[in-house]
């Protein structure tokens, strides 16, 4: 093509048309006095008139009075600037009534003696922009609060809110999955009714369980735009009505190792269809979901890890001072006893060294899962080391004698308990070897006094007990009083 043809002035009045209803933009020129001199179709399609019929008119043939004067200000503006002038505002568009955030841009137009021709406007959709802005702000908003250690349930409303902000009329809800994978649980929709939340709490997932329930079920996206009409929702078609609720989309929230969690979903009054923006939206919340749900899981899973034996789960030397801490205070309110025993089991170690570690390992669990067996919920089962296992009876019974004998009768239980065969299946590379083991218990018990002096070791006193019984011969209960 030759440079020359490519000139704007070798442009004829027919290409510049051309190129101005091609863009995207609204682009008028009004006089001096604000009357219309020349629009593009877009323009057209804002004022809902064809461009001769805007000519010779104003702002006020067809604005509301208040939104005329701002337009008529802003020229003013332009012109006693003699440049450029930018404002943001919102507009409705006659021709479908949708509403869109623009920049728009006046410029003096004058002509080539310099006489002022009129002002030139350009107004450039920004709503997408603006959203966008408004979301990222939101998005370092919510990671914040998630550095700052803030509880689940308030992250998670904090992300709905703040979604919900972003458009007017919608309403966010985030539901998670229960620890079997089934159900919907834990809502946090604080814009949806009361009934409507307490009627989807606890569903089970699946397809055509409206659009959460099926979202979590197939492990993507579900759009319903119409729930009146859509199958998945017609279990629910009835409760959605009376929500007033018209469409609902729904993004599965999955862990870094793609694990469904739960779900992020947005609800709107009525019919509507997903648009691109959304999208962003809608995934990108569901992402900030994911990392609260899952940095409080990891959190939780430290605090076990921090507590807790890892071979037999159960509480470790340092949760079982605070529970012994717990326990003579509620001795002490309560005036009753408590108990401690200290077990040890006997000749242990050959079974590690004709078996192996493996071995030994699983008859430690199999001995952690008897001996809780044998305790109420609100008594302590800890691993205090090696094949060694501390328990704590609390809230016994308030007379001596009662509180005495029902220790006896759980150190007997667990005694006996622990002295009945064990089956150890040792898992090998090919096959498993089954082997059949007998071990007992040295068991040392030590009553917990409602007044108890706090300089007394309770623990070292049980332990004491328990090599009094292994010095007994082993398989055997020692009691001692920690009366000083
Ligand atoms: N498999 C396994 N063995 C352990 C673990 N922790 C400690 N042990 C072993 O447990 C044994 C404990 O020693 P002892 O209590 O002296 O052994 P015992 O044969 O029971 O001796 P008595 O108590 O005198 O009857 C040692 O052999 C340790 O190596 C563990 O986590 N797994």
């Amino acid at each position: 093509m030759n440079q020359q043809m490519l000139s704007l002035a070798n442009f004829t009045e027919d290409n510049l048309r051309a190129i101005l209803q091609a863009l995207p933009a609204l682009i008028w020129l009004k006089d001096a006095d604000g009357v219309y001199l020349a629009c593009n179709e877009r323009f057209e399609q804002f004022f809902g008139a064809l461009e001769k019929d805007i000519i010779g008119r104003t702002d006020y043939d067809f604005v509301s009075k208040e939104l005329a004067d701002s337009f008529r200000a802003n020229d003013l503006l332009a012109m006693q600037k003699g440049g450029l002038n930018i404002n943001e505002e919102w507009i409705s568009f006659a021709h479908d009534g949708h509403r869109e955030l623009v920049e728009t841009s006046k410029t003096p137009l004058h002509n080539s003696d310099g006489k002022l021709i009129g002002i030139l406007g350009i107004s450039h959709d920004i709503t997408k922009r603006k959203q966008l802005e408004k979301y990222e702000k939101f998005r370092s908003s919510t990671l914040e609060l998630l550095a700052k250690n803030i509880p689940l349930p308030s992250v998670l409303e904090a992300i709905v809110r703040g979604v919900e902000l972003l458009h007017t009329n919608i309403m966010c809800s985030i539901l998670l999955l229960d620890k079997e994978g089934k159900h919907l649980v834990d809502g946090v929709a604080p814009s949806l009714p009361s009934f409507y939340n307490q009627a989807i709490n606890g569903v089970a997932i699946g397809v055509g369980v409206g659009s959460c329930g099926t979202a979590a079920f197939l492990g993507q996206r579900v759009v319903v735009d119409d729930i009146a009409s859509h199958p998945y929702w017609a279990p629910y078609a009835e409760l959605a009505a009376q929500a007033g609720l018209g469409a609902c989309w729904s993004q599965p929230i999955l862990s870094s190792e793609l694990q469904i969690l739960g779900t992020f979903a947005i609800y709107h009054r009525e019919k509507n269809a997903l648009a691109d923006l959304d999208v962003y939206i809608i995934e990108q919340s569901a992402q900030l979901a994911s990392i609260a749900i899952e940095r409080k899981r990891i959190e939780l899973k430290i605090q076990h890890m921090a507590f807790h034996d890892a071979l037999t789960g159960l509480p470790n030397r340092s949760l079982l001072d605070d529970r012994l801490e717990q326990t003579k205070a509620a001795c002490r309110r309560h005036h009753c006893f408590a108990a401690v025993l200290f077990i040890d089991l006997d000749n242990f170690k050959p079974l590690n060294d004709e078996y192996g570690h493996n071995a030994g390992d699983l008859l430690l669990q199999e001995v952690a899962h008897r001996i809780s067996f044998c305790v109420r919920e609100v008594d302590t089962v800890a691993r205090f080391g090696g094949d060694e296992f501390v328990v704590i009876l609390s809230d016994l019974e308030s007379e001596l004698a009662q509180a005495e004998q029902l220790a006896c009768n759980i150190a007997e239980k667990i005694r006996a308990s622990l002295s009945a065969f064990y089956q150890i299946d040792i898992p090998n590379a090919h096959k498993q070897t089954s082997v059949q083991h007998h071990c007992t218990a040295s068991i040392g018990v030590v009553l917990l006094r409602h007044l108890q002096n706090d300089d007394i070791d309770i623990v070292k006193l049980a332990d004491q007990a328990m090599y009094q019984a292994k010095a007994k011969g082993r398989n055997t209960i020692c009691f001692l009083d920690s009366k000083p």
